[in-house]
């Protein structure tokens, strides 16, 4: 017998991971927005309550009612939904806010439904929510929210999702300072083209990063975490980028860049203690400042979305 109501954590994720442009991203645990979705008699998806943050109720003009009305469109039930979204993400913030919206209705109908979809298919609904918000279909946020831990997305079209390792030591730290960068945005401000040295440069780091995670070659990781394609654009949008990247890089972390189209940052270290010094440094960078911030250390979640 298929539930009726569920209750699911859909969690913060960090995109592009410094030499992974929209193909490259992990799960983060200790943040990451609540949804309660429940049957209903009315055909169709409601979004009856959000908690946290503004944004529209319209079905049509949020990403978890854009990638559910895809999901049922597919599926054809003869009940309806109701969205219930308590936001601890703020919207444009770089740790996929819309992301965890959009592959949590879906993840939740999907499971409501006795899941018939599998989760490169649940993903593959997912996209067409986060593509309202960043105006193109990118699946670097949500595959690892779906599939947990990190994840390289070979191809959107059609969608295929490679599971990666997690080395067990690999250790998150975010930085959020509290202004907002629009994904659409910070895409829009990239070059069109890049000199094939510099894509030489990418390619070779991000595929001995993803070799690195299968190895748990730390000093590999390291090497690897470097971004000569985008960083150097959208590093200019966000207040004392370098001063947080160094001071990251200074304290220990195996690498520090943009978190998705920022403006947070993250790092990553080997050990919790190492994070944690990380975090730190990063505080001390943004205390100088009036800008208010937040930041987190973070496992690497290898569930990804769960009931609660
Ligand atoms: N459920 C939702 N959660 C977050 N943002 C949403 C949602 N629905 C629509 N949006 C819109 O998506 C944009 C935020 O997405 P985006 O710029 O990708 O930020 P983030 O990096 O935090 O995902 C905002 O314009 C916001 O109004
Ligand atoms: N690959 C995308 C990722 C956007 O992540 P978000 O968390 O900022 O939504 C991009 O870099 O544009």
């Amino acid at each position: 017998m298929n539930k009726n109501e569920i209750k699911i954590f859909s969690p913060a994720t960090v995109a592009n991971v410094s030499c992974g442009y929209d193909v490259l991203g992990f799960c983060l645990d200790t943040i990451g927005d609540e949804m309660v979705v429940r049957k209903t008699d009315r055909k169709g998806i409601y979004i009856t309550k959000i908690e946290g943050y503004d944004l529209p109720l319209d079905a049509t003009k949020n990403v978890a009612g854009v990638s559910a009305l895809a999901m049922i469109a597919d599926a054809k039930p003869n009940f309806g939904f109701e969205i219930e979204i308590y936001k601890n993400i703020k919207p444009g913030s770089g740790i996929g806010s819309s992301s965890a919206s959009a592959s949590g209705s879906v993840f939740a109908i999907n499971e409501l439904l006795g899941r018939p979809y599998n989760k490169t298919q649940v993903t593959d609904f997912a996209m067409k929510g986060e593509a309202l918000a960043s105006g193109s279909e990118h699946a670097d946020n949500l595959a690892p929210g779906i599939f947990g831990g990190f994840t390289l997305v070979r191809s959107t079209s059609p969608l295929e999702v490679l599971q990666l390792p997690t080395p067990k030591d690999v250790y998150a730290t975010i930085i959020h300072p509290q202004i907002e960068i629009k994904t659409s945005d910070a895409r829009a401000i990239l070059p069109k083209t890049f000199p094939l040295k510099d894509a030489i440069t990418q390619w070779a780091n991000l595929g001995s990063f993803v070799h690195a995670l299968h190895t748990s070659d730390y000093e590999l990781l390291k090497r690897s975490l470097q971004d000569v394609i985008v960083e150097p654009h959208r590093s200019q949008l966000i207040p004392h980028f370098a001063e947080v990247k160094l001071a990251a890089l200074a304290h220990g972390a195996l690498g520090a860049s943009i978190s998705g189209a920022g403006p947070s940052i993250f790092a990553l270290s080997k050990g919790i203690e190492n994070a944690k010094n990380v975090e730190k440094a990063m505080r001390n960078v943004y205390s100088k400042t009036s800008i208010a911030f937040e930041t987190y250390v973070s496992k690497i979640n290898t569930e990804g979305i769960r009931e609660i």
